[in-house]
């Protein structure tokens, strides 16, 4: 019998037992609907509500409580099995991928083991399937035949590794098995990469390789940096690390607990099943931009375009570079300390349009404290003092005639309002006047109770504008290159800004993290893992906000310092700056060189346009040269696009077309529609991946893929800035199969150093 059809049978057999424990699985999940049924029908059927007495009330609540905790078990009863059902159907399509043969040190057996996307076992601890995060199957990614050492909970284990065989399995059948001495089989990763794109990103489960394993399966760093090229995995490696995560630590870990930050909601969007696929649930997931408005309703923060697209000079430039450093941090943390003795700002709270409690008396109040209040109790003690204060008006106001005198002329229905839920069992007439009076004065009063209670008599954009306007006494503006002049213009333009309802993206972080200060806003204990994609888009500012605002959770952050499209060459700086931000011996730096995603000629291309592109690696996957196109008007060059798509499409090529800005996007479509080309513009973060060819502003490709990319104009007005080369390799290394650049006039001198033997000419 050849090797296929043993292992075939052996597959027919795992099937047919996975098929009997789909149908067990399917008896519990029915078991358990009709129990729920069964408890909600008894306990309206038999429940009294025994509300006269306290032995009654007491009854009829342990009744009621025992029922929830009946109704809990059924529930997760029914949601382990829905969710492990899920799985074995996941299984019974393709129980595993490959099989590990080895001999542990001192035992006399050879062991065969399988691995597969979950484990599935027919009697207790006969596992005839392993999940791929299980510690023994980190064999199978690590490294290749003989000797190998792999982790476990008890510390490290060494087999010696006989067999490595991959399968490719198509619907319960195995289409190819071959056997390997290498960690993951190149042939193997070569045929997944040759295949084309998708709208959603697919996990690489059976072909981690060894380097991605290492960073899937760290668990004893707080900050795990990745490093890696474009397509080299980083963001495929670090949803498997989050479902590694999920199994190695279930029961104490969920996915609520969990947080990742992406770099635009389209992104989010492409990478939302690759957990699923996993079998797992997706983690919770968010830009930043997503994170700091929902805490700024009112506020139109700049958006990802407006960003992008922002022509600065270069005083504005140095000025943002300093808001967003960790100095500016450190400044503002200064700033806040010593705001504990003066400098708060307030605002009058209101009634009837005269100040009730003016700004000068909230501030006494605040700062007559002694020196042992910090900003939380200093606010929270204000708001008890104010609170008491309105208590001690309320009092007296329900006193005077006016209140008495409403009383008497309400109507039933008033008055009704006024009593509310409280008994009606007064001691005698004087008390319930009382209390009706106060009832009428509260309600009067409800606004200035609500802005007491929700802290609206701070001034935040005063105090914002007053931090900024002491920057000069907490921080030498001369080390930045920043005059006086140049800072006061730059307050003037925030003010200006404020006036007008809206915030630079750079100014928020500041400007909540101030707010969180003062308001003693604590951070979000209970997320564990902090995951940070494209870093290099982050200001370190921002970074150390998130640390504070998540000071329980682990951190991975990926990212690769040569795609900083929008924080440019301050990125460099970056890793430094995170790394003070955690104990150096609980970080670890990982760099991934090797990009999966496009062929050798794209990534060899697309290398020489970085100024160091050393750390960059190719794959052997062939494809054809890039080919660049310049002709003298974008007419002719229009046609050759519409050409090109044409070709693509009959190629099976989805086609992404990335144009510097909206406008530009704009302006092709149309062109391209004359032509007759079909294609969906990607105007917003918000819009879904369409399937087809797509024109997207390179703002919005970040972290995407296709597997043919025409860069649009990439002449030497568009892209003329040393800036921008990050920019220029971001696109162009977007390309999986074929890529293809169009300029009109003259290419961008980014493109000089790129030796003519890594492109055509077309
Ligand atoms: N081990 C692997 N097996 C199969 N495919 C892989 C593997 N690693 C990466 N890939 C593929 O390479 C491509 C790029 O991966 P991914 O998007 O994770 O890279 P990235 O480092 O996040 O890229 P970028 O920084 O450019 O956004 C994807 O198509 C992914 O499926």
């Amino acid at each position: 019998m050849t090797v296929k059809k043993q292992e075939q049978q052996r597959m027919d057999d795992v099937i047919s037992k996975i098929k009997i424990a789909e149908r067990e699985h399917h008896k519990e999940i029915k078991k358990a609907e009709s129990d729920t049924h069964a408890i909600k029908d008894d306990f309206s059927n038999n429940l009294r509500l025994k509300t006269e007495t306290y032995s009654g009330i007491f009854e009829t609540a342990a009744t009621v409580r025992q029922q929830q905790q009946m109704l809990q078990e059924r529930e997760n009863s029914w949601q382990h099995a829905t969710k492990r059902l899920d799985i074995l159907k996941k299984l019974e399509k393709t129980p595993y991928f490959a099989r590990i043969d080895f001999q542990e040190k001192g035992e006399k057996k050879a062991e065969s083991i399988y691995i597969g996307l979950g484990s599935f076992a027919d009697r207790p601890d006969n596992f005839l399937i392993y999940d791929w995060r299980a510690p023994i199957s980190s064999i199978y990614y690590d490294g290749g035949i003989g000797q190998i050492t792999y982790q476990t909970p008890d510390g490290p284990q060494q087999v010696d590794v006989t067999l490595k065989r991959q399968f490719v399995v198509e619907n319960g059948k195995i289409k190819t098995v071959f056997d390997t001495d290498e960690a993951v089989g190149d042939q193997m990763l070569l045929d997944v990469l040759d295949e084309s794109s998708d709208t959603k990103m697919k996990s690489i489960v059976t072909t981690i390789q060894k380097e991605q394993n290492q960073i899937i399966r760290e668990t004893d760093a707080e900050l795990l940096f990745v490093q890696g090229a474009a397509g080299s995995g980083k963001t495929s490696a670090v949803l498997q690390r989050v479902a590694y995560l999920l199994y190695r630590y279930r029961g104490k870990l969920s996915s609520s607990q969990v947080i990742l930050f992406s770099p635009n909601q389209l992104f989010n969007d492409y990478i939302d099943q690759v957990l699923p696929e996993l079998g797992e649930h997706n983690m919770v997931q968010m830009t930043y931009y997503q994170y700091a408005q929902r805490r700024l309703p009112r506020i139109k923060v700049e958006t990802l375009q407006e960003r992008f697209e922002a022509q600065r000079t270069a005083t504005q430039q140095k000025i943002l570079n300093l808001k967003n450093s960790l100095y500016f941090f450190d400044a503002a943390t200064t700033y806040t300390q010593y705001l504990e003795k003066k400098g708060m700002h307030f605002k009058n709270i209101m009634f009837r349009g005269k100040p009730f409690f003016r700004k000068e008396k909230i501030s006494q109040i605040y700062y007559n404290f002694n020196e042992n209040y910090h900003l939380r109790t200093r606010l929270s003690a204000t708001k008890e003092r104010l609170l008491k204060t309105l208590n001690r008006r309320v009092e007296s106001e329900s006193r005077t005639e006016w209140v008495e005198k409403a009383i008497q002329d309400a109507s039933q229905q008033q008055l009704n309002e006024l009593y509310g839920d409280h008994p009606r069992n007064f001691e005698n007439g004087d008390k319930e006047m009382h209390y009706l009076a106060r009832q009428l004065v509260m309600e009067q009063y409800k606004k200035i109770h609500a802005d007491i209670i929700h802290t609206r008599f701070i001034n935040i954009n005063a105090q914002y504008v007053h931090f900024l306007k002491n920057v000069p006494e907490l921080i030498d503006l001369d080390k930045y290159g920043i005059s006086e002049a140049e800072w006061k213009d730059s307050v003037l333009d925030v003010i200006a800004r404020f006036k007008a309802g809206k915030m630079q993206l750079t100014d928020v972080t500041p400007y909540l993290r101030l707010y969180d200060r003062i308001t003693g806003k604590r951070g979000n204990t209970e997320m564990r893992h902090v995951f940070i994609d494209e870093i290099q888009d982050y200001t370190p500012y921002q970074l150390a906000f998130l640390k504070e605002n998540f000071p329980r959770a682990r951190f991975t952050v990926l990212g690769d310092l040569n795609q900083a499209i929008f924080t440019k060459m301050n990125s460099y700086n970056l890793l430094e700056d995170v790394s003070t931000m955690f104990p150096q011996d609980k970080t670890k730096v990982v760099q991934l060189t090797k990009s999966y995603r496009s062929t050798k000629q794209i990534t060899d291309f697309t290398k020489q346009i970085l100024v160091d592109g050393t750390a960059v690696e190719s794959f052997e996957r062939r494809g054809d040269l890039p080919q660049i196109m310049v002709d003298k008007t974008t007419t002719a060059l229009a046609k050759d696009v519409a050409l090109q798509v044409r070709k693509n499409n009959e190629d099976k090529l989805t086609t992404a077309i990335i144009c510097k800005t909206l406008d530009e996007c704009e302006k092709l479509l149309k062109a391209l529609r004359e032509d007759d080309v079909k294609v969906t513009l990607i105007k917003t973060e918000n819009q879904r991946l369409a399937a087809g060819t797509i024109i997207v502003p390179a703002f919005l490709a970040k972290g995407l893929e296709f597997d043919a990319v025409i860069m649009w104009n990439a002449n030497d007005k568009n892209y003329a800035l040393e800036s921008e080369r990050q920019l220029v390799y971001t696109i162009c290394s977007r390309a999986m199969h074929r890529l293809n650049i169009y300029a009109e006039g003259r290419l961008s001198p980014l493109f000089n150093q790129v030796p003519a033997e890594f492109y055509q000419l077309k």
